[in-house]
């Protein structure tokens, strides 16, 4: 068996968590949350989204955010990334500073129709001016791939279908593929069979596991493809979230759950449990919601 010595957690919370949230989530709160994310020491947070309100509300702050994060972030020692679906995304992301973008495709062609409304090969040929335009501006591009391991609309998703994805990704310019297990059908071989495919197209080191968590499979999943050499994780604090296009996915994995996890296999990550814990009682009681993560929870009741 062979783990890496250390993990990258992208912590998505802020963007993947919030953007479900039924209840509006004022700015000001968001703001918070991602202080006291960076603070428990996660070095990269995904932090808005450049899309469309009227297809996600939730994000529609995403300048407020951004410009307030690039004026507070004078240390530079956190990375705080936003989704960029075009160009016009793009543009406003780079009006704020932002310094790393991600544009997200998927291996499934309806999702990519009900996600963002264009097939698979049209949003490959949109995201070729974004990928340009970040190049000229020196802003990092993270790609993402939905339905690695199934489709809410269409099932089985061929690790083909999203190998060949992924390494149009890489191949255009992306510096990692995060491969979204989107509606957390995944079990452990699956995910070790689907990466075996997908890395004989972008090297392992290039990849990042984006599991959610619907089916309790997250951490399995996540030990099995640690196993063949991942080491960047994007989990969300408290596990909130869920995907607008995908009914009944629940949150990505809890940041705190993985935090265990690695601990356990003394893996370093740089990142305080009890701190991030804290933060995840903090966001839960805020939405009142209840807390996503096992750990946390126990963490909690511990005192
Ligand atoms: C992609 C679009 C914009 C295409 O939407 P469209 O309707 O095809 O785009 P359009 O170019 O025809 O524009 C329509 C309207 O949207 C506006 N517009 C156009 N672009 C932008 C923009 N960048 N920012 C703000 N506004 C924008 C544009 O100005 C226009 O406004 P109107 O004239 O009607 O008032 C739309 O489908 C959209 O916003 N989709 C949202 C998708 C989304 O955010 N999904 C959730 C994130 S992905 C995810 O969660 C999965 C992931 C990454 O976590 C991995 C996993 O777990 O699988």
């Amino acid at each position: 068996m062979h783990f890496p010595d250390s993990v990258r957690i992208v912590e998505v919370g802020a963007r993947d968590g919030l953007q479900n949230e039924s209840a509006h989530v004022d700015t000001t709160t968001k703001l918070e949350l991602i202080r006291r994310l960076a603070d428990s020491g996660l070095r990269h947070v995904e932090a808005a989204s450049f899309v469309s309100p009227r297809w996600v509300p939730q994000m529609a702050d995403h300048r407020e955010i951004m410009l307030a994060l690039a004026e507070h972030d004078t240390r530079g020692v956190t990375t705080y990334s936003a989704l960029t679906p075009n160009l016009k995304g793009l543009e406003a992301a780079l009006e704020c500073g932002v310094r790393e973008v991600a544009v997200f495709g998927a291996a499934s062609e309806s999702f990519s129709q009900r996600n963002i409304n264009c097939s698979i090969a049209e949003s490959l040929q949109r995201f070729a001016p974004v990928m340009a335009r970040a190049a000229a501006a020196g802003v990092r591009v993270r790609g993402y791939v939905s339905c690695v391991l199934g489709c809410p609309y269409e099932g089985e998703i061929a690790p083909e279908q999203v190998a060949a994805v992924a390494r149009e990704l890489r191949d255009m310019g992306c510096h990692e593929v995060s491969l979204g297990d989107t509606i957390g059908t995944g079990t452990p071989l699956k995910a070790k069979q689907m990466l075996e495919r997908v890395s004989r197209e972008v090297p392992v080191e290039r990849l990042a596991a984006h599991f959610h968590d619907t089916y309790g499979q997250a951490l399995a999943n996540l030990y099995a493809v640690m196993e063949e050499g991942i080491a960047v994780i994007d989990s969300s604090v408290a596990g909130l979230g869920g995907c607008p296009y995908a009914k009944g996915a629940s949150g990505n994995v809890a940041t705190e759950d993985v935090l265990y996890l690695l601990q356990g296999m003394g893996i370093d990550t740089g990142v305080d449990l009890a701190r991030l814990a804290a933060t995840g009682d903090w966001i839960s009681r805020k939405l009142g919601r209840p807390n996503g993560s096992r750990v946390g929870q126990a963490l909690m009741a511990n005192g």
